[in-house]
């Protein structure tokens, strides 16, 4: 395997979370996932965006740096492979929609002192799927407080993401997660692992799954 941190992203419901956790049992690497659950803003801002979103988004960098500061320390002593379904910079992608202009600058000068200290992975899985599909999977997982997310929000996340991955030269694979079954199907599970087994430029590489 030619990558000793891989990072999975995606949008809401992408599915980010089962490849994380398949990949780091069949790679036998360290795993740190997203604890949004301990975040007690969450509930709140889907009710009301407007009031809750700034406390929501530095709780997320909080939690998410406590989380990847020590991979600096580790990353050296053992030979382990790590693999996060999330990328430090999505806090900055999530407040770029959630935030208005003057919070969203604060925010921004905040994360760019963070960012710097931590280690960056090398390379990028990026599960893509429409929103009607992220919208399936959001009610089937049925987080009470999920069910009423809006197409546009999903939307307007999704082009945020599409176009961070565009305009950074960050080495990612972006994956037609349409119809991924990466729990029930070896196929999918498989596509991924060959993936990871090659070398790449710089940049987005398509990865149709079969
Ligand atoms: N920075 C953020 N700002 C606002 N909401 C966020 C942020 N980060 C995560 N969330 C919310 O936290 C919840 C979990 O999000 P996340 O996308 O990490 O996991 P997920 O949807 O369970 O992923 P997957 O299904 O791909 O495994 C979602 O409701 C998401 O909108």
């Amino acid at each position: 395997m030619k990558y000793n941190f891989i990072t999975i992203e995606g949008n809401i419901g992408a599915g980010k979370t089962t490849l994380a956790n398949l990949l780091a049992k069949h790679f036998d690497a360290r795993l740190i996932l997203e604890e949004f659950a301990d975040n007690p803003f969450l509930p709140k801002f889907y009710e009301n965006p407007g009031q809750y979103a700034f406390p929501l988004e530095l709780f997320f960098m909080a939690e998410r740096f406590k989380q990847l500061k020590d991979l600096i320390q580790q990353k050296d002593m053992f030979q382990q492979v790590t693999i996060s379904d999330y990328l430090f910079t999505k806090c900055l992608l999530f407040a770029k929609v959630n935030l208005p202009g003057d919070e969203y600058r604060l925010y921004q000068r905040l994360f760019e002192i963070i960012h710097q200290q931590l280690v960056q992975p090398d390379i990028l899985i990026y599960l893509h799927a429409p929103v009607n599909k992220l919208q399936e999977n959001i009610k089937k997982r049925a987080r009470p407080y999920e069910q009423k997310i809006p197409d546009n929000y999903l939307q307007n996340i999704q082009d945020t993401y599409t176009r961070y991955i565009k305009q950074h030269p960050v080495k990612t694979l972006v994956v037609d997660a349409s119809n991924a079954d990466f729990l029930y199907n070896p196929l999918h599970m498989q596509t991924i692992i060959d993936a990871l087994d090659k070398d790449y430029e710089d940049g987005q590489h398509y990865l149709q799954l079969p």
